[in-house]
């Protein structure tokens, strides 16, 4: 039997997370190995982020261009299919990972291909692809990056349906006819406005009375008229009881509750994610196979004697969003490497060595049309958790740049201030491009800038930034 390899830190899992934890450790000067089961990049890269947007951003470009009276009578047509199914395999680099994998080695990352088991504390144990085993050791860490998989809940027939999960929905090649999808969480709606603008004719299945359940109730109620607007069926308060696709091809028949019936050409779960930690070896630490994994501020999983295993990204259900995996990677390897080398660990909060952001400022965009974006708090959230706060809305149609921007400009913005602390700790923007308002409320809430300083952050005219001028003039009065 050979020695097993030994490396200061091992990382399960080369997603957007996991590559990030690896750097910092190896800039830190600790050996690093990564170990990964499919693509380098994972799920973010090619069946996730960057393939939906991509299958998204032309839809909003010709979306952009009609809403302009002027711009709208030279972008009559429809969008080609075609060409916006290769521009997103371009974007996935037709899924292959080799520029991935050679950016690794070019910083000085060991790239193990295969699955990864843990065997006991700070062992790692790699099912490699020709069928044999590679033994790793970590001297200082092992990090469980392995991200997270589609539910697909388990409902009469709906297994033999071959129902697409949110893989087939990012990766399909051809434009179904019809598509049932069943969800009104942010793969639901996104996918259903991509789909929809590329000519299949949707159906969106909602338990709940609107999509985005998690976002303030306005920008659900925004993006489900968006949808609508665009042709999609948006169906609330519906849930799915089955389906049935006889043979296994066809089309499939859905069954619904309320004892209709859907005929779709595809129907896609996009019922949320459970952590891909099943098959970890997470018993041989002490810890639940299946489960997401605990986590402290400074991303160490509770529980585990020794303090070596560390869990960063969607595994630790902190956040399921890229940005903030590849944030709590940057603080990880900050960590490891401090507590390496002995020093001090800095866990105050906004401190170095933790990832306080996740609890008080994730930020996300979901890219419908309009688009929603969101950081810190809603309003709801921020009331249950017992604060003293101050809403304040304003139509962002009625900021000049937004008029000037698109003709009849409809959205929506709304801050959350906390009247104890005289600062931001919310702020949510409906409507298109604005995705791109977000990260000026970001640094309000992440730097607790006092609401009477943001009066002298001018924003420039005429740009939708003005929202904040009129934002801060109503919570004035
Ligand atoms: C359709 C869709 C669209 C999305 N769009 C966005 C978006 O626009 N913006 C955003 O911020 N987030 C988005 N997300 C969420 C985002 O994809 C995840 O938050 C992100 O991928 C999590 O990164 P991760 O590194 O934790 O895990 P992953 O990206 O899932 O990577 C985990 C990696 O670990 C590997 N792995 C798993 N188990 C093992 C093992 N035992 N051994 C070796 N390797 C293993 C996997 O093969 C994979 O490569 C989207 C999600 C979906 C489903
Ligand atoms: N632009 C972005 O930032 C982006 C895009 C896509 C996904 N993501 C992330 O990926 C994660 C997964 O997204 P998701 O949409 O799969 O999960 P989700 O948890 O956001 O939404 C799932 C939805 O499905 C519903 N649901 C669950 N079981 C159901 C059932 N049996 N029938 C009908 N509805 C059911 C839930 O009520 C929920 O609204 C999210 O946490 C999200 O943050 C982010």
């Amino acid at each position: 039997m050979t020695e097993p390899s030994a490396y200061d830190v091992i990382v399960i899992g080369a997603g957007p997370t996991g590559e990030n934890v690896a750097d910092r450790t190896r800039a830190a000067g600790l050996t690093t190995a990564i170990v990964e089961a499919e693509l380098v990049g994972g799920e973010c890269s090619y069946w996730a982020c960057v393939p939906s947007k991509a299958l998204l951003r032309p839809a909003a470009a010709l979306a952009a261009a009609r809403a302009v009276a002027g711009a709208r009578e030279a972008a009559g047509g429809r969008l080609d299919a075609g060409a916006v199914l290769a521009r997103r395999d371009r974007f996935v680099g037709d899924w292959h990972d080799d520029g991935q994998a050679s950016w690794l080695e070019s910083v000085g990352i060991d790239l193990v291909r295969g699955h990864g088991r843990l065997t006991g504390p700070r062992r790692v144990a790699v099912r490699t692809p020709d069928g044999g085993t590679r033994e790793l050791t970590a001297r200082h860490a092992v990090v469980v990056a392995t991200g997270s998989r589609a539910v697909v809940p388990k409902l009469p027939g709906v297994a033999e349906a071959r129902p697409w999960t949110s893989r087939d929905a990012t990766s399909a090649k051809e434009v179904p006819g019809r598509l049932a999808v069943v969800g009104g969480g942010v793969v639901g709606a996104e996918m259903a406005a991509a789909w929809s603008a590329l000519g299949s004719e949707v159906t969106l299945l909602m338990r709940g009375e609107r999509p985005l359940p998690r976002m303030e109730p306005f920008a659900g109620e925004l993006v489900a008229e968006g949808l609508a607007a665009r042709g999609v069926n948006v169906r609330a308060g519906v849930s799915v009881s089955g389906a049935e696709r006889p043979g296994g091809s066809g089309p499939v028949t859905v069954s619904l509750d309320d004892g209709g019936r859907l005929v779709a050409d595809e129907i896609l779960f996009a019922t949320g994610r459970r952590p891909a930690t099943d098959d970890l070896g997470l018993e041989t630490v002490g810890l639940e196979p299946g489960s997401w994994l605990t986590v402290d501020d400074t991303l160490r999983v509770t529980g585990v004697e020794g303090g070596w295993l560390y869990c960063a990204g969607d595994t630790n259900h902190r956040a399921l969003l890229t940005h903030q995996g590849k944030y709590q990677a940057r603080i990880a390897g900050a960590v490891i490497a401090a507590r390496a080398r002995g020093e001090r660990v800095d866990d105050a909060p906004w401190g170095a060595h933790v990832a306080t952001a996740d609890a008080a400022a994730t930020t996300q965009v979901v890219f419908t049309e309009p688009e929603a974006a969101a950081v810190g708090l809603t309003a709801r959230e921020a009331e249950e958790g017992g604060r003293r706060i101050r809403v304040v809305d304003y139509e962002l149609g009625n900021v000049s740049g937004a008029s000037l921007y698109a003709d009849d400009y409809r959205g929506r913005a709304r801050m959350v201030v906390d009247l104890d602390r005289g600062h931001l700790i919310g702020a949510t923007f409906v409507g298109p491009g604005a995705g791109e308002l977000l990260h000026a409320a970001t640094i309000a809430v992440v730097g607790e800038v006092p609401v009477e300083r943001l009066w002298h952050a001018v924003p420039a005219f005429p740009t939708v930034s003005e929202i904040w001028l009129r934002l801060l003039e109503t919570y004035r009065g």
